[in-house]
């Protein structure tokens, strides 16, 4: 007998949205139960082009084929933003380090440093690092942050919908686009000291993330008993996870859950692109209304990973950890936690 795996994710078509009544009933009750019971899932029906996906995933491995010194031109070392090129292993997460390498993105604004007293989290804003040597990289990465930032938006929308809140609750939260950030991700293989933490088990720190992966595997999501399962590569779907700001608004009914990658073995490599859909640094997500509010068993509470309800606080709160070189270099004075909030 064949057992069905109860990790295979739930999938999610997306078009229904804007189909008959029934098949869009029928999608809200499957989104309501995948972000309550798994808080992971599998987007179809999105959208967005093979042929722009296949783009998108071409430039970044372009990026990463760029000789050391072109990629190190953009060191992220060199922004007090958190933009730009990490190198494999100068990224920590649970402590340990990530062997991959990394672009990071976000909305191209100019940079707002903090005045006395005002929130530290104004430094996460600011212009992204663009590598000359690959010019068709700006287009490709801004054109893919508004095109996944309008996907999650409808998404964001069916599933407050979904378990009865209004679709709009979190409008004000994202005014003026909200906080988006993307990343180029390589996994060279595996680490020569043979440890296989591609990225350590961790939460996204938004509100949703919209991952794609290209078709070597190594993601994996930590199950109700513990155990962390594979989420095999689907062709043409996202891989859709809720972050830590849906956990705090729903008081832990929609479940931000731990997930990590495993190493490729050998030389393998793997490229992935996740789009975290995050609201303004100064939203303070609001609970949210909704019938099913009285259910909630509570956010999760660990004192190593606390979740602040005030977004920019949550996004320094990982950066500072994640990037511990640049948060020496540029952020020496919020190093103390309590500096930070
Ligand atoms: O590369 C992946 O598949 C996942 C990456 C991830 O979870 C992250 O960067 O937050
Ligand atoms: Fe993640």
């Amino acid at each position: 007998m064949i057992l069905s795996d109860p990790f295979q994710l739930p999938v999610i078509d997306l078009s229904a949205a804007a189909g008959p009544a029934p098949d869009r009933a029928r999608m809200r009750r499957a989104l309501h139960a995948a972000a309550h019971d798994v808080g992971f899932l599998q987007l179809t029906g999105h959208g967005i082009t093979p042929a722009r996906t296949a783009e998108l995933l071409r430039v970044t491995r372009k990026f990463f084929a760029l000789p050391e010194a072109d990629r190190r031109a953009v060191d992220n070392l060199d922004s007090p933003h958190f933009r730009g090129y990490t190198r494999i292993g100068d990224e920590r997460t649970g402590g340990a380090r990530d062997w991959r390498d990394q672009l990071d993105i976000g909305a191209e604004r100019p940079p707002r440093v903090p005045a006395p007293g005002e929130p530290a989290y104004w430094w996460l804003e600011g212009p992204n690092q663009w590598p000359a040597a690959l010019p068709a990289l700006r287009p490709a990465a801004l054109d893919w942050i508004d095109r996944l930032g309008a996907v999650a938006d409808l998404l964001l929308r069916e599933l407050l919908t979904a378990i009865g809140a209004p679709a709009d609750f979190y409008a004000g939260a994202f005014a003026g686009g909200g906080h988006p950030h993307l990343k180029m991700i390589r996994y060279p293989g595996s680490a020569p000291d043979g440890a296989a933490q591609g990225v350590g088990a961790h939460k996204d720190y938004g509100f949703l993330t919209l991952l794609l992966q290209d078709g070597v595997g190594g993601l994996q999501v930590e199950g109700p008993d513990g155990r962390f399962h594979d989420v095999p590569p689907r062709p043409g779907a996202f891989v859709v996870n809720l972050g830590e700001m849906l956990e705090v608004a729903t008081d832990g009914y929609l479940k931000a859950t731990n997930h990590r990658v495993v190493s490729p073995p050998g030389a393998r490599e793997r490229y992935s692109v996740p789009f975290f859909h995050n609201p303004r640094l100064d939203a303070r997500t609001s609970p949210l209304v909704f019938p099913h509010a009285s259910t909630a068993p509570g956010a999760t509470r660990d004192p190593d990973n606390p979740l602040f309800a005030e977004y920019g606080f949550n996004e320094l709160k990982g950066k500072l950890r994640a990037h511990p070189d640049v948060a020496r270099r540029h952020h020496a004075a919020l190093l103390t936690p309590a500096a930070a909030v």
